[in-house]
C-alpha cells in the first residue's frame, strides 16, 4: 500500500486535491474531519477541551462553539499549544485506525490528509508527501470570500501554520493550487498515474489463479490505465572534498519535485565513487527500469551547463574518491571500447536547456573522473538495453550570468527539466553544429 501524506496552507486546495484522489481510487483520511469527530457532543475529547477553556467555548446545543474556541486559540499561541496537546493524539489514533482498516481491504493508496503535517506530523514516516501551494495573498481572499473569515482571522490562521518554505522542504511533490480548480485536478491525475504505474511494477507477478480468484472488491482501486508513463532516473551526487551541497544533487532534487509527469521521474544520489557510483546506477537501472537515464554531476571550473557527449573508457584520478581510490590511467571497464556516445539528442536538449535562460553548450569531454566514470559505465550498461537512453550533463558550482546564486538550483533544475523533456521527445538530433577547434 501506497502511504502519501497530503498538506498545504490553510485554502491552498487541499481539499480538491483529497476529492480527486478519492474519486480516483484512494482512501482519503481527512485530518479536519477526524478533529471534529473527536470533540462531537458526549466524547471524552470534548470534556477535555471545555475543562481546558471553560464553559465559553460551549455553543448553546452543548456542542463545541468553534467559532469561539478559535477566537481564543488563534491569537494566544500557549492556548493554541493547548488545544493541539488535547486533540492531536486522538485524532492520530483515529488516523492509524482508518489506515488500519484500508489496509486490512486491501486498498492500494490511502492518503493523509493532514493541515498541520510539518508541524506536527513526521513527514518522513509517509512514501510520498504532497505539498498544495497556493501564494498566502491569494488564499487569504479565497478565507475571506467563501469562509466568511475577517481578514484578520484568515491572517491569524496563517500564521499559526508552517511558512511555504518549510513545506516545500518537506515536499516529494509539489502541487500549484494559484490557478483553476480544473488545473488542479489534472495535476493530480498526472500524480496518480506515476503512482498507478509504481504499483504496477511493484506487485507480485499475478499466476492465473489469481487472476481467476481476482474479482474486484467494490470501492476498490481502480485497474491501471493500459497505458502506463515511463520512468526517467536523473542522478546527482552528493557532496564531495570538505562541502557540505553538491550542486548536481541540489538541482537534481528540485527536478524530482517540480516534475508534473506524466512521465515518473526518480531522483537518486550516488556516492562519489568510482566503483560504488557506477554500481549504484547499475543497480537503480535494472531496478527501476527506466526509459531515459541522465547523470548529472558538478563542474567546477565552469560556468555554463554542459551536455556532454563522449564519455572515455579512462579513469585518470587527480584526487582520490571518497573511498580513497585514486585510479591512474585505467580503463573504466577493462576491455571496453575507448568511448561511448550519449544515446541523447544531445544539440537538441542544449537547445532545449538554453531556452529556460540558462547558459548551456555540448561538451566533447567529461573529464577523466568519477562523473566520466560514471557516465561511461552506463552507456556500457545500456549497450544490453535495448532503446534505453542514457546520457549526462555538468552543472557549474555557481551560474555566475549575472543573476541571484540563491536561484541556481531552482534555474538548473528547469533547465534539466527541459533536457529531460526533449530526450523523451525528439527522436533526431538538430542537424546544427556543435563542433569546436580547439
Ligand atoms: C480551533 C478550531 C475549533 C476552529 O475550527 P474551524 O471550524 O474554524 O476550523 P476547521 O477545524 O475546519 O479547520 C480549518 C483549517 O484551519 C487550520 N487549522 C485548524 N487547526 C489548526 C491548528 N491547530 N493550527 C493551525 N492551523 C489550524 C487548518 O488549515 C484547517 O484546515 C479547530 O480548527 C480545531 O479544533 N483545531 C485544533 C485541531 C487541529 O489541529 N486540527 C487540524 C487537523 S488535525
Ligand atoms: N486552483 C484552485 N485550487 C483549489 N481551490 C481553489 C482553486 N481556485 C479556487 N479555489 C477555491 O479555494 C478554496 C480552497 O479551499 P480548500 O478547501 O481546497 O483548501 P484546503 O487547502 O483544503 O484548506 P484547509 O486547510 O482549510 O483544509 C475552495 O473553496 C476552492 O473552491
Amino acid at each position: 500500500m501506497l502511504r502519501v501524506g497530503l498538506t498545504g496552507g490553510i485554502a491552498a486546495g487541499k481539499s480538491v486535491v483529497a476529492g480527486r484522489l478519492a474519486e480516483l481510487g484512494a482512501v482519503v483520511v481527512d485530518y479536519d474531519v477526524l478533529a471534529r469527530d473527536v470533540v462531537a457532543p458526549g466524547t471524552t475529547g470534548l470534556a477535555s477541551v471545555v475543562e481546558a477553556f471553560g464553559p465559553g467555548v460551549v455553543a448553546p446545543d452543548g456542542g463545541l462553539d468553534r467559532e469561539a474556541l478559535a477566537g481564543v486559540v488563534f491569537a494566544d499561541a500557549a492556548a493554541l499549544a493547548r488545544l493541539n496537546a488535547i486533540v492531536h493524539p486522538l485524532v492520530r489514533r483515529e488516523a492509524a485506525q482508518r489506515e488500519a482498516d484500508a489496509a486490512a481491504a486491501g486498498r492500494s493508496v490511502v492518503v493523509h490528509d493532514v493541515p498541520l503535517l510539518v508541524e506536527t506530523g513526521d513527514p518522513a514516516s509517509f512514501d510520498a508527501v504532497v505539498v498544495v501551494e497556493a501564494p498566502a495573498d491569494v488564499r487569504l481572499e479565497r478565507l475571506v470570500a467563501e469562509r466568511s473569515m475577517t481578514p484578520e482571522q484568515a491572517r491569524a490562521r496563517m500564521a499559526a501554520q508552517a511558512s511555504d518554505a518549510e513545506r516545500r522542504a518537506a515536499a516529494s511533490v509539489l502541487l500549484d493550487g494559484s490557478g483553476t480548480v480544473d488545473g488542479l485536478r489534472a495535476q493530480v491525475d498526472a500524480l496518480w498515474r506515476s503512482w498507478v504505474r509504481t504499483a504496477v511494477e511493484e506487485a507480485p507477478a499475478q499466476g492465473a489463479d489469481d487472476v481467476e480468484e481476482g474479482r474486484p472488491e467494490q470501492g476498490a482501486a481502480p485497474s491501471p490505465p493500459d497505458v502506463v508513463p515511463v520512468t526517467v532516473l536523473v542522478t546527482g551526487f552528493e557532496p564531495f572534498g570538505g562541502r557540505t551541497v553538491n550542486a548536481s544533487w541540489e538541482a537534481v532534487e528540485r527536478l524530482g519535485r517540480l516534475w508534473a509527469g506524466p512521465e515518473r521521474v526518480v531522483v537518486e544520489r550516488l556516492p562519489v565513487a568510482f566503483g560504488a557510483g557506477p554500481a549504484r546506477l547499475r543497480e537503480l537501472v535494472t531496478r527501476l527500469r527506466p526509459a531515459l537515464v541522465l547523470g548529472v554531476g558538478e563542474a567546477g571550473g565552469r560556468r555554463v551547463v554542459s551536455l556532454e557527449r563522449v564519455a572515455l573508457n579512462l579513469a585518470d584520478a587527480r584526487i582520490p574518491d571518497t573511498t580513497g581510490a585514486a585510479p591512474v590511467d585505467e580503463p573504466v571497464v577493462a576491455g571496453g571500447p575507448t568511448a561511448y556516445l550519449a544515446s541523447l539528442p544531445v544539440k537538441a536538449c542544449a537547445a532545449a536547456a538554453r531556452a529556460t535562460g540558462v547558459p548551456t553548450e555540448v561538451s566533447h569531454t567529461a573529464g577523466t573522473y568519477v562523473c566520466n566514470a560514471t557516465f561511461y559505465a552506463l552507456l556500457h550498461h545500456l549497450e544490453a538495453l535495448d532503446g534505453v537512453r542514457g546520457g549526462f550533463v555538468h552543472v557549474p558550482v555557481e551560474l555566475d550570468d549575472g543573476t541571484d546564486p540563491d536561484d541556481d538550483a531552482q534555474r538548473l533544475a528547469l533547465a534539466l527539466a527541459a533536457v529531460v523533456r526533449t530526450a523523451l521527445d525528439v527522436g533526431v538530433d538538430l542537424r546544427t553544429t556543435a563542433g569546436t577547434l580547439d
